[in-house]
This record gives C-alpha cells, structure tokens and sequence, in this order.
C-alpha cells in the first residue's frame, strides 16, 4: 500500500472499471478483467451486461469466478446458452460491444501472446492458452486490455501471436477483413494508454496519481510515446475502493481452501 491509500493493482482496476458503461454488453475474461467488470457493475453501471465464455449473459456473482465454468455465474445470469450459441450469434453476430481481455505478453500494437513464453515446441513457460480470447478478440467492436506493467509483459516482439490485435499497425486489421475496431484502450498498473488514430500505437493518455513518466518507460519494453496533452487519473473514489475490497474479501473467502484462490486472488485487484 502505498501513501495515496491504494495499491498500483486497485488503481489499474478501477481506472479499468470506469471505462464502461451502463449499455456495454462486455465480454469477460477470467482474471483482471473479471475484477474490473464487476466493480463498474456493482458502482457506475449497474445494468451493464456481463458475458462469460460460458454462456451466462446478463450474469452478476455475487464473488469473483475462478474459472468460467464456476456456478455461481450460471446461478447469478439472466439466461446462460449453449457455447456454440454464445460464440456464432453472439460474439459472431456483432452483439458484444466490449471484450475485456488480460495478458501475459503485450505489445506496442495490443497483439496479446497467453501462450507460451519462449520457442514453442520447447517453452520457456506454457501458458493457459487462446481460450475463446482470438475469437474475441476479432469479434468484440472494441478491445480493452489491461495488466500490470513489467519488462516481461509488455514487449517489442511477442513470443507468440495468440489473440490479434492491430498486427503491424495502421490498417493491418482491415487488410485482413477483420471489421472490428480492436484494441482501443489499455489500462495498467501505471497509466492508460490508446492507440494512435493512424498508426494504432499504444500512446499513454493518461498517468495514475504519483507515477512518473520514467517509471512508465522503466518497466515497459518498448520505447513508450506520450500524448502532447497528458492527463491524470483520477484517485479511486471511497465507493469504488470499497466496492473492489469487499468485492475481493468476498472472493476469498468463498474460495478458501481452494489451491489458485490465494495467488490469483491478490491478483485480481
Ligand atoms: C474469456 C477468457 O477468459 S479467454 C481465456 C484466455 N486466457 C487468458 O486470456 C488469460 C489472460 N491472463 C494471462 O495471460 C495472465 O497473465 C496469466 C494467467 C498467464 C498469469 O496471471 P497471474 O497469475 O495473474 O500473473 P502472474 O504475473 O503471477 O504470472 C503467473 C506465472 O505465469 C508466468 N508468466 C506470466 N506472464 C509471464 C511473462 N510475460 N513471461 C514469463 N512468464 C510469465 C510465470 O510463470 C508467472 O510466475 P512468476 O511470476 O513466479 O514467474
Ligand atoms: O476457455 C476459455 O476461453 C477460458 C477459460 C478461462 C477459465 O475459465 O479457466
């Protein structure tokens, strides 16, 4: 804990949370992205819809899933289809306006690698994988990512092309057909960042309360471009940080016991 009364964690999760809105239908993704959702649900925007890969539409857990399979998500949703469905009419059909997606690699043009970390018939580190992410990540109108900052995480050259993002920038997605918008906010530890108009560069827009321009270069791999006009983050509000503890005390206790609950709980936020 910092002396600004948040963690860089709970700051990227709710700056994240803050980005959507009431009338976004939201793909979620397991981890970070799941915190953040949640906490826009359960403070600004409580008739967002979230969708996880499960099938569950219009679902509010009461804690933070695991897996998209727990059932508290089913338990919890408006209706939950069949995975087929929720891929082909759904995602498919153009009805998600936002994917939330998480990282392990990024680069400078939102390409995502949750595959494996170095060669990949011999692997330095075997990731979960795609998962539904690719699909997603073509299909969904607009991409938000967020993770924390590290030199690792965020890199020149990605080990391996998981989900797509803007490829080699500029209209790389277009060339291909793709007619989503892609990644068009990143929000970390440290700042939020967009992509530039023409070259679909990650530019920071934005730094979080007390952090530096250098502290942002100091732990991203590539050599970071700032906007001309650089904002502040707000600090979290009373309301959001309570909302994204309780949220998360909640969270483990309900998964006490659990082996990933203690690791991946201080990581959701
Ligand atoms: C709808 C859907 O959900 S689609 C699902 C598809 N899956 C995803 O999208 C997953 C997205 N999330 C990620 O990629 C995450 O970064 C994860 C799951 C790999 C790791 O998440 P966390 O446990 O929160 O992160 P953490 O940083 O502690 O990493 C755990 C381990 O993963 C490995 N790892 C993660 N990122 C990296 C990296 N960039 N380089 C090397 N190893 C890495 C390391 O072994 C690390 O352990 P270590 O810190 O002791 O070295
Ligand atoms: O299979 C997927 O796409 C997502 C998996 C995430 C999980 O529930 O573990």
């Amino acid at each position: 804990m910092s002396e600004l009364g948040f963690t860089p964690n709970e700051m990227m999760t709710i700056a994240a949370s803050r980005a959507l809105k009431g009338d976004d239908v939201c793909f979620v993704g397991i981890g970070a992205p799941s915190a953040a959702c949640n906490v826009a649900r359960l403070t600004h925007a409580p008739e967002i819809t979230l969708i996880y890969e499960s099938g569950t539409i219009g679902t509010a857990p009461d804690v933070l899933p695991l897996s998209i399979g727990d059932g508290e998500l089913c338990d919890t949703a408006i209706t939950t289809v069949s995975v087929p469905e929720m891929f082909r009419y759904w995602l498919q059909g153009g009805r998600i306006s936002i994917g939330f997606l998480g990282a392990a690699q990024l680069d400078k043009f939102g390409n995502i690698n949750t595959t494996v970390i170095g060669d990949y018939a011999h692997p330095k580190t075997r990731l979960p994988g795609g998962g539904g992410a690719p699909e997603i990540a073509t299909s969904s109108q607009e991409i938000y990512i967020t993770m924390a900052q590290s030199k690792r995480g965020m890199v020149d050259k990605i080990d391996f092309y998981t989900s797509f993002g803007h490829g080699d920038g500029g209209d790389h997605r277009q060339r291909l057909g793709i007619d989503t918008k892609g990644p068009t906010l990143l929000i970390t530890d440290l700042a939020i960042w967009k992509p530039d108009p023409a070259t679909k560069e990650f530019t920071v827009v934005s730094l979080h309360p007390g952090v530096t321009r250098e502290k942002v270069q100091e732990t991203c791999g590539w050599t970071v471009k700032f906007a001309d006009k650089l904002e502040e983050t707000p600090e979290p509000t009373q309301l959001e940080l309570q909302t994204l503890r309780d949220l998360k005390a909640r969270t483990d206790a309900a998964h006490k016991g659990e082996a990933v609950s203690a690791k991946r709980g201080s990581k959701d936020g």
